[in-house]
């Protein structure tokens, strides 16, 4: 036996399909392709996928807490991050691990804290209701589309903190197209070159070279304006990472735009995505919205949270986290050699059939008033890479839920559950959560 053959051998057991073909069905329907490996192989199964190789899926409450917790220093998650390094930078947040990645992830946690998150809600409210006056009664609206231009404002006001026009209007047109990079050029760095200015890359380039201008611009002029008058400084994190007391040095403008172009990757696409899902969710199980408009009128916020939390159950944005094992590692059975890939599937944890029975069923109940223990349910992820941007991301779905269903009813376009759909590294409603929109109290017009 060679030595490749032993090794794949002593590997958890996966489908016998060519690489080309799992990867296909990977890519076209990962969350089928998950369940249907778990139903046949377990919670723990080796994949073939191009560009990637062997990659073994875990989502086992155990395994799960071993590798983001217990044995977290033996796991490197900047590696499995590496193909999106062109994105976010060398300093960003998600391209280090150990001693580097803990000094990061204090420098961005004052500001994503919840007391100064709370500060934001003004923002989010006024705009959330400026988005829903654009809703006619009677019309059709693709919730994914509302919510993506919501939490990017909220993304370039409250994180940003950027107020001069021409600059909003630029990264309003410019920012959904940055992160709708062509997956193509993600997964195979070999479409990375130029080909004389022409073809995805270097359309790429021109695109991230344009916000990066924006960014810099704004952080140089916000850096002066403080400067000059330190009573300027306003609640966003921009402005509060400029002005970070402490040991540290100031953080170069690299630096920083490196921050804010990690913040806007990872925080604003998954928060549109979850909410449009909650949308789809609750307007299709029976009594679920009648439920959540009596929460909010009844300001019960656990019953809100525990809707939010029931469709990121159910309907997760991404499914899995990378992560390489860097030595030699035992668990469920198996020793795994060191550069081992993982996908830790907190997606799959969340759709499995024993810790959460009828996991197709959306049901508040599951969350209220007994949670799930812990580990069953990770959200945002746990250890030392939980979301920084937990507090931010539920303050910002609370919010949001609750002014649309104050003012709107809405009601699902179609019968039918929208099938879940890969775009980029979301996994979006297919048709972006179709509504009609049955009464709106502030529709524009109607006053
Ligand atoms: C519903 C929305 C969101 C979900 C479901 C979510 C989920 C997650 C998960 C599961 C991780 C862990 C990744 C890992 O361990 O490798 C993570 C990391 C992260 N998230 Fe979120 N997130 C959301 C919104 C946000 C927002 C709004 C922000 C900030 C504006 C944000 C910033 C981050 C950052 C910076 C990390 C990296 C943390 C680290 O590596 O130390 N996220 N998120």
């Amino acid at each position: 036996m060679s030595s490749a053959v032993a090794r794949r051998a002593a590997m958890p057991p996966g489908p016998r399909l060519p690489a080309l073909a799992q990867t296909v069905l990977w890519a076209v329907a990962p969350v089928r392709f998950g369940r249907s490996c778990t139903r046949r192989y377990g919670p723990v199964f080796t994949a073939r996928i191009l560009g990637f190789g062997d990659v073994v899926y875990i989502s086992t409450p155990e395994g799960i807490r071993r590798i983001l917790r217990d044995d977290a220093a033996r796991f490197d998650a900047a590696a499995a991050n590496e193909s999106i390094r062109f994105v976010v930078g060398e300093h960003s947040l998600l391209m280090s691990g150990g001693a580097e990645h803990t000094e990061r992830r204090k420098v961005l946690m004052r500001p994503l804290h919840g007391d100064n998150v709370a500060a934001y809600v003004e923002v989010m409210e006024s705009v959330v209701e400026q988005e829903i006056r654009r809703w006619p009664p009677g019309s059709t609206v693709r919730l994914l589309d509302c919510f993506q231009r919501v939490t990017l404002e909220v993304m370039i006001r409250a994180v940003f903190g950027i107020t001069d026009s021409a600059r909003l209007d630029r990264l309003r047109a410019l920012v959904p197209r940055l992160l709708a990079v062509n997956p193509l050029i993600i997964l195979l760095p070999a479409l990375r070159r130029r080909f004389g200015g022409v073809g995805p890359w270097a359309a790429f380039q021109r695109l991230l070279a344009e916000v990066d201008r924006i960014v810099i611009a704004e952080i140089r002029e916000r850096r002066a304006r403080i400067a000059a008058d330190p009573g300027s400084r306003g609640g966003d994190v921009l402005s509060l990472l400029l002005t970070q007391g402490g040991e540290n040095p100031p953080l170069t403008d690299r630096e920083l735009r490196d921050h804010m172009v990690t913040l806007l990757a990872v925080g604003q696409e998954t928060t549109a995505t979850q909410l449009a899902w909650f949308f789809e969710r609750v307007v299709r199980a029976p009594g679920a919205l009648d439920r959540v408009e009596a929460a909010v009128r009844a300001e019960d916020w656990k019953v809100l949270d525990a809707a939010i939390h029931e469709a990121i159950r159910a309907r997760p944005t991404t499914l899995d986290i990378g992560r390489v094992v860097t030595e030699e590692w035992t668990a469920e059975g198996y020793t795994f050699p060191a550069g081992t890939l993982f996908a830790v599937s907190l997606g799959l944890l969340h759709l499995s059939d024993d810790l959460h029975p009828r996991p197709d069923d959306y049901a508040i109940d599951r969350f209220h008033p007994v949670e799930p223990p812990s580990a069953h349910f990770l959200p945002f992820g746990g250890g030392s890479h939980r979301c920084l941007g937990a507090s931010l991301a539920m303050v910002e779905m609370r919010t949001v839920i609750a002014a649309v269903v104050r003012d709107v009813r809405l009601r699902a376009r179609r019968a039918a559950p929208e099938a879940v759909t890969p775009r980029g590294p979301m996994l979006v409603p297919r048709r972006g959560a179709e509504v009609v929109v049955v009464a709106n109290r502030v529709a524009a017009g109607r006053e």
